[in-house]
């Protein structure tokens, strides 16, 4: 019988998928028993004594997977195994899983169809995710009707149908062993044509003597089924899973059982999750740049006055400034539409309102659970390389426009003063200090005076003891040459280089200041002139901080010891008890003194100091600042425009990498103390070839990921059920706040839950396998994507060296790691120097000792769709073949079965709507050999 047929007696049918089938709304139905967050259904099939409907016939089986719901009664196609080639007796090792969220009860009824494939190139069965009856709204159909047509009818034609069988979810479940073997009928219900097993398995932990054996025959190989154990939970971390769930979204999930070469069965279970971080990340990012760019703004006006030249060029400067932000503010106000949203899809990537939120966010995790070892689990987070796509990559990205700025800045000549890169980062970073820390010593000084109106000598140590922390701290900010030559720049800016003194502050504290600590600086009551500027001036200025300081701590020692005196106490006393004879006078009982005001004053010349200085540091390094801005405007605010567009999209991945690493290793006590001793690193795979826009791109891409370095995590505890990390800091120096449920946080080592900063090391590594690529090494240049690979590898090498420094010995659990890993970066390093061509041995290398130094792995090509799912599911089955002993003639079989029905696969379909990678023949004759997509899974869909 023709599929036609079986087609349309399924007429209902359709492609559900977990984000729309959430909720029937129903609960008349028997729930499955299951654990949180994992699969509620997951089994496997295998056909016996399949009858050929011609004589002879070799079959290539593949079975499709339908779903009845108990309350529509409608079939809707679920999933398909993969295609066994040449057997009666097929094992397939694609299973089926049905994900934590889907509406099954033990009355849904499976529909399990077997088909006969004729030409399996075009065995591409499904195109659509959503129902394709004839009414559907075209809204919801996503493909073009044309599209649609051409592949049912292209696929249906290649395929014949054999038989049929249906079930119970229920009946499953209930079954001896959880095994089901049912006749396979032909459609009239008639004739018998062979039998289907279905089992039940369960993922988890095999240990020794728990485990059903089963012997099965895969291709002549004898293989033992293993059936129903429980996770770990180091590998579920099922306590933790409310926090993950709340960052991650929309799971898909793939099942697969695959041959060890010892003859056991392996499960493997692929998960592939968006995240809403994708979109919440660069919310909080505009937030903050918005919050900056207007403290900005509001410095530049309080500059003070500035003669014509400056004056002009500050208000270009504020008018460009304010263009920018209007169009900060209006990104952020479309973003913020966007409620709910976890995915951004390929097609999107050029969208202007979309710019910040990076392409195809995904975790792509392995669980594998193998005879006599631990279940394990493989993270890669999946996305597009960040990169300024609506800008456009006409110019080159990020690395180039960067340098070639600083370049021309350098020789503009008199009109601008140049600071170099290092410098402006210092201005930005004095100034933001003295925005936290001006306000914190206020903080503090008022709790001293608060202390002091209590009277209470121990309250008033302590308010001291902060206020000093924070005093030195304030007067170290300052130490910087780079203040004192803004100074110097700035007063020559003045109209007639008149250097404006700020207001003056009372001066009290000579008088103020206890014993002899006076102030040796006399403020200027003239303006001086340039002639007359006073280099030292600001010295002193700054020395009045830590001097009104001394005054306070002075008094308050003063107030304490004469309250002990009062008390009839020791007064002062040396070590030996004997009376110190310098404060002999003092020990004299006093009355209650009034301690608030005793020290008023003194704290009013402290802030008063404090001001003075920082109106001084603050229009100095504005100054600085203004020279940046200045040049080459706008281009400049549009070059900081694509640092925060490509930082954006790698600091969203990154967040979501870090909290789910953190999730998967929080009961793991050596990771947590690699985490604070030596921070983590975090491996990017890049695909990009180095021909074309795609340079641009991984320029842009470079400097993302190296930014990522200005960014440090700290782990706090959340107040409520509200646990989406909050990113503040400012540009170049960022702190991102993840929130732990008070439980998780509890367990966590002193260090991380004092808020100790924990810093990421990140690593790009780059290799181009396209015919781009080919483009580029024959006819281009490849320079770029060996600089940026040198570079990175001696930025891994740093890693690695203070890795061995600071972990104790015993934490590579065996010696033999240590040799391995030294061994592994050698041999990355000689890769890397050779200079071959297409050398993808570089990206299996830095993703093996990413994995063995406890990283955050990463691969990303243009849009993480087509070439990340090759590489990814490479990756995947190299490390079931190095790390789980996969029978070695299973490698290709398993790479297929997953890039076939796998998630990636899904990836690819949930883009653009159509279920081929984007590649033609002549693209993958190009490709390295294991990373070209078995036949009839890629093509050119017209989207
Ligand atoms: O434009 P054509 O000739 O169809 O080439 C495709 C490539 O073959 C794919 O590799 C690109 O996708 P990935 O960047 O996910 O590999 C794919 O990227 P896209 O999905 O962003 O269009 C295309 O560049």
């Amino acid at each position: 019988m023709e599929i036609k047929e079986e087609g349309a007696s399924e007429e209902g049918q359709h492609f559900l998928p977990t984000a729309q089938a959430n909720d029937t709304g129903d609960t008349q139905f028997t729930s499955i028993q299951k654990v949180s967050n994992e699969p509620q259904l997951e089994f496997i099939l295998a056909c016996k004594d399949l009858v050929a409907p011609v004589r002879d016939r070799k079959l290539n089986t593949v079975v499709q997977i339908s779903v009845i719901h108990p309350e529509e009664q409608s079939l809707i196609r679920y999933s398909s195994t993969e295609i066994v080639e040449g057997t009666r007796d097929p094992l397939f090792l694609t299973g089926v899983t049905f994900p934590p969220e889907y509406p099954i009860y033990e009355e849904t009824k499976i529909k399990l169809t077997v088909y006969d494939v004729k030409d399996k190139s075009h065995d591409t069965v499904r195109t659509s995710v959503r129902p394709e009856h004839k009414d559907s709204p075209p809204e919801v159909g996503h493909l073009t009707d044309a599209i649609r047509k051409h592949t049912t009818v292209d696929s249906e034609s290649q395929r014949s149908f054999l038989g049929h069988a249906s079930f119970k979810v229920g009946e499953l479940l209930k079954s001896k062993e959880q095994l089901l073997s049912l006749s396979l009928r032909t459609s009239d219900g008639g004739k018998v044509v062979g039998t289907i097993e279905v089992s039940v398995v369960k993922m988890g932990e095999i240990e020794d003597g728990e485990a059903d054996h089963i012997t099965a025959d895969v291709q002549g190989q004898k293989c033992a089924l293993v059936y129903e154990c429980t996770a770990p939970e180091s590998v579920n971390g099922k306590d933790n899973l409310p926090f993950l769930n709340s960052v991650l979204k929309n799971p898909v999930y793939k099942l697969y059982r695959f041959p060890t070469a010892d003859n056991k069965w392996m499960q493997v279970r692929e998960q592939m999750s968006e995240s809403i971080l994708s979109f919440h990340i660069p919310k909080e990012l505009i937030s903050l740049h918005i919050k900056e760019d207007l403290c900005r703004t509001q410095e530049l006006k309080e500059l003070g006055e500035l003669s014509p030249h400056w004056d002009n060029l500050r208000k270009n400067v504020l008018t460009h400034c304010d263009q920018m932000l209007n169009l900060y503010q209006d990104i952020l106000a479309e973003l913020s539409k966007e409620t709910g949203s976890s995915f951004k899809s390929s097609s999107s990537k050029g969208e202007r309102t979309l710019e910040f939120v990076p392409v195809n966010l995904h975790l792509q995790r392995m669980h594998v659970h193998s005879p006599h070892l631990k279940d394990a689990l493989y993270d890669v987070i999946t996305v597009g390389a960040p990169a300024a796509h609506f800008q456009g990559f006409k110019n080159g990205g990020l690395r180039k426009l960067l340098n070639k700025f600083e370049t021309e800045r350098r020789n503009t000549g008199y009109q601008f003063i140049y600071y170099s890169p290092e410098n402006t980062a210092k201005a930005k970073e004095v100034l933001s200090n003295i925005n936290q820390l001006q306000p914190l010593i206020a903080t503090h000084a008022d709790l001293l005076l608060n202390s002091a109106s209590q009277h209470s000598p121990d309250s008033l140590k302590n308010s001291l003891k902060m206020l000093s922390e924070k005093t030195e701290l304030f007067v170290h900010a300052f130490k910087d040459q780079l203040v004192r030559s803004a100074l110097l720049a700035l007063y020559t800016a003045r109209p007639g280089g008149i250097f404006q003194k700020p207001p003056s502050p009372k001066s009290s504290t000579e008088e103020s200041c206890p014993q002899d600590q006076t102030l040796p600086m006399r403020r200027q009551d003239s303006i001086p002139h340039h002639s007359d500027y006073d280099e030292e001036e600001w010295d002193r200025v700054w020395a009045n901080v830590g001097k009104s300081l001394n005054c306070v701590i002075a008094m308050v020692d003063k107030l304490i010891e004469r309250d002990g005196d009062s008390k009839g106490g020791n007064g002062s006393r040396s070590n030996d008890g004997e009376k110190d004879p310098s404060l002999a006078d003092s020990s004299t009982p006093h009355p209650r003194e009034d301690w608030y005001a005793e020290l008023h004053p003194l704290i009013l010349t402290l802030k008063e100091c404090m001001g003075e200085v920082v109106s001084r540091a603050k229009q100095s390094l504005t100054f600085v600042l203004l020279q940046e801005l200045a040049y080459s405007l706008p281009q400049c605010l549009m070059l900081t425009l694509r640092r925060d567009i490509v930082f954006s999209q790698a600091l969203a991945g990154l967040v979501c990498g870090f909290i789910i690493k953190l999730h998967s290793s929080l009961h793991d006590p050596d990771f947590l103390r690699q985490l604070y001793t030596v921070g983590l690193i975090v491996q990017y795979e890049g695909l990009l070839s180095t021909y074309s826009d795609e340079v641009g791109m991984l320029e842009d891409m470079a400097v993302g990921i190296s930014d990522l370095k200005n960014v440090a995590f700290k782990i706090i505890e959340a107040q409520s059920n509200e646990v989406l990390p909050v990113v503040t800091g400012r540009r170049e120096h960022y702190v991102v706040e993840v929130k732990l449920p008070a439980t998780m946080f509890e367990s966590l080592p002193l260090q991380i839950k004092g808020g100790q900063l924990l810093h990421v090391h990140p690593v790009l590594f780059n290799v181009g396998i396209n015919e781009q690529q080919t483009l580029a090494e024959r006819f281009g240049d490849v320079s770029l994507q060996e600089s940026i690979n040198q570079e990175n590898f001696e930025l891994l090498k740093e890693y690695y060296t203070i890795f061995m420094e600071k972990m104790p010995p015993d934490y590579m659990s065996h010696f033999q790691e240590q040799n391995d890993l030294k061994g592994l970066l050698e041999n990355l390093h000689q890769n890397i120097q050779a200079k071959k061509r297409k050398n993808v041995e570089i990206m299996w290398l830095a993703a093996t000792i990413c994995r063995k130094l406890n990283g955050i792995r990463f691969t990303c090509c243009k849009s993480a769709k087509d070439r990340t799912s090759m590489s990814v599911t490479l990756e995947q089955c190299s490390i079931l073949r190095d790390e789980h002993q996969l029978q070695k003639d299973f490698f290709i079989r398993a790479l297929d079965c997953m890039r076939r029905e796998g998630c990636r696969i899904e990836n690819v379909l949930k883009n653009i709507k159509c279920r081929k990678y984007a590649f033609n023949m002549l693209q993958l004759m190009a490709f390295p050999k294991f990373y070209r997509p078995p036949e009839g899974t890629y093509g050119k869909a017209d989207t």
